[in-house]
């Protein structure tokens, strides 16, 4: 029997609507389950990314097609079909019968009948959408809208809702601990160099496999550079990666320090630490030790005053890399971004305590929102006059078409 890729993707966003697995881990699970060829895999991938990411417009078109309700599990083929057919832009014929044939017996006749007007709607449907209020059109949450509207304005807010939807490219960062890197990746036709971004590179479809096994090459946006070269580890110097899972920034902070020195990488999440290890070991880091620890406890008093230089990439509301992770924005609330705050603060307060007279710490997020940056590093600064804002960087996607991110420089007094 072959594998119809259309069935495996509108299961899959049913089993999303649950709320218990992330979109990435869907799409992994089911190439694993039925064993699909890459071309499969891709177009699985881009059927259940893109649904997800589209999912309001979706249900809009939907609305327009048919009234009344319409259980899960038919709302879910017809985005899969309205997906291929309003947005990706699939061969019409492929779209219709490949998602028709996808749907159980009893379904099938209204599928067909609801892909079959929208071709014959297409212009007019597609036209509507210019008219739509914006959470509709770009397929975000109404409240995340009117947030990021106080915050940053509606042109940048504009800016950011357009950039979100674009389907995201590969991007990676050359090892510069292993000395093959230089002839093996950067002469390959495979890797282009970004501009702006020192070592880093994009390549078409995923980069080859020995480069990331061999620890040539670790997968990271540009944007994850900006906090700790705002660090500035150096070679020799005791220094702390607090929050290190799965190791993205430990392997930037290592090469930095070039192998010298001593780092130290935590984690709360003692399951991640065996993945962490694995990525310092490829990318041959000799420097790391790897512990698991909670920083919203008070910590051990050996770590007192004792690092020159600490990282902390908190836990966070992604709200900077909703376009990679296409879940974050349907999953997340006010009160879930206030949560986060309150663990951000607590988890700054421990690890300040930590940082050696004359020291430094860079307290970062993958977040855009003010409640978990600098509105939390200002209150943080009126209880602790040790304390100094030495640097602040905010990175808007947009903007920087990069991922967006937020570091803090805080020194403290000699
Ligand atoms: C943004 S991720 C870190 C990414 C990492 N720095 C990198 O570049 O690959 C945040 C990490 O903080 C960890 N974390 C969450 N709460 C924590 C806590 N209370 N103490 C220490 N780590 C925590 C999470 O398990 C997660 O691995």
């Amino acid at each position: 029997m072959t594998t119809n890729v259309r069935r495996i993707a509108s299961e899959a966003l049913e089993e999303w609507e649950e709320g218990h697995i992330y979109a990435e881990s869907l799409v992994d699970n089911a190439a694993r389950a039925f064993n699909l060829s890459r071309e499969d895999r891709n177009l699985l991938n881009a059927l259940i990314i893109g649904c997800i990411r589209n999912k309001s417009l979706l249900d809009f078109w939907i609305g327009q097609l048919r009234e009344g309700e319409i259980d899960l599990q038919v709302r879910c083929h017809l985005r899969v079909g309205l997906f291929q057919l309003l947005i990706m832009g699939l061969p019409d014929h492929a779209a219709v019968n490949e998602t028709v044939n996808s749907a159980r017996k009893g379904i099938r006749g209204l599928i067909n009948a609801l892909l079959r007007r929208t071709i014959r709607e297409r212009e007019e449907l597609q036209a509507m959408v210019e008219e739509l209020p914006l959470p509709i059109r770009y397929s975000h949450p109404e409240w995340l809208v009117d947030r990021w509207t106080e915050q940053y304005g509606e042109q940048a807010t504009l800016q950011l809702l357009q950039w979100n939807q674009q389907p995201s490219q590969t991007t990676f960062r050359i090892n510069p601990l292993k000395p093959e890197t230089l002839e093996r990746v950067t002469n390959s036709e495979k890797a282009t160099p970004l501009a702006d971004h020192p070592e880093f590179y994009s390549s078409n479809g995923l980069p080859p496999r020995e480069w990331i096994d061999e620890g040539l090459i670790y997968i990271q946006d540009p944007a994850t550079m900006h906090a700790v070269n705002i660090l500035s580890p150096k070679a020799g110097e005791h220094v702390l990666d607090a929050c290190a899972a799965p190791g993205g920034k430990s392997t930037q902070i290592a090469a930095l320090m070039e192998n010298k020195g001593s780092l130290l990488c935590t984690d709360s999440n003692a399951k991640r630490l065996p993945r962490l290890l694995r990525n310092l070991g490829r990318l041959g880091i000799e420097i790391a030790e790897t512990e698991a620890f909670d920083w919203s406890h008070t910590a051990p008093e050996k770590w007192h005053n004792s690092f020159d230089a600490i990282l902390l990439d908190v836990p966070c509301s992604n709200t900077g890399v909703l376009r990679k992770r296409v879940d974050a924005r349907w999953r997340m609330t006010p009160e879930s971004i206030s949560e986060v705050a309150s663990l951000q603060k607590s988890i700054l307060g421990n690890a300040a305590k930590c940082i050696k007279a004359g020291g430094r710490l860079v307290y970062s997020t993958c977040s855009i929102d003010k409640e978990e940056n600098s509105e939390l590093i200002q209150n943080f600064l009126q209880s602790h006059p040790e304390l100094e804002l030495a640097a602040e960087e905010i990175i808007h996607p947009a903007s920087h078409k990069t991922d967006g991110a937020y570091a803090a420089l805080l020194v403290k007094k000699s």
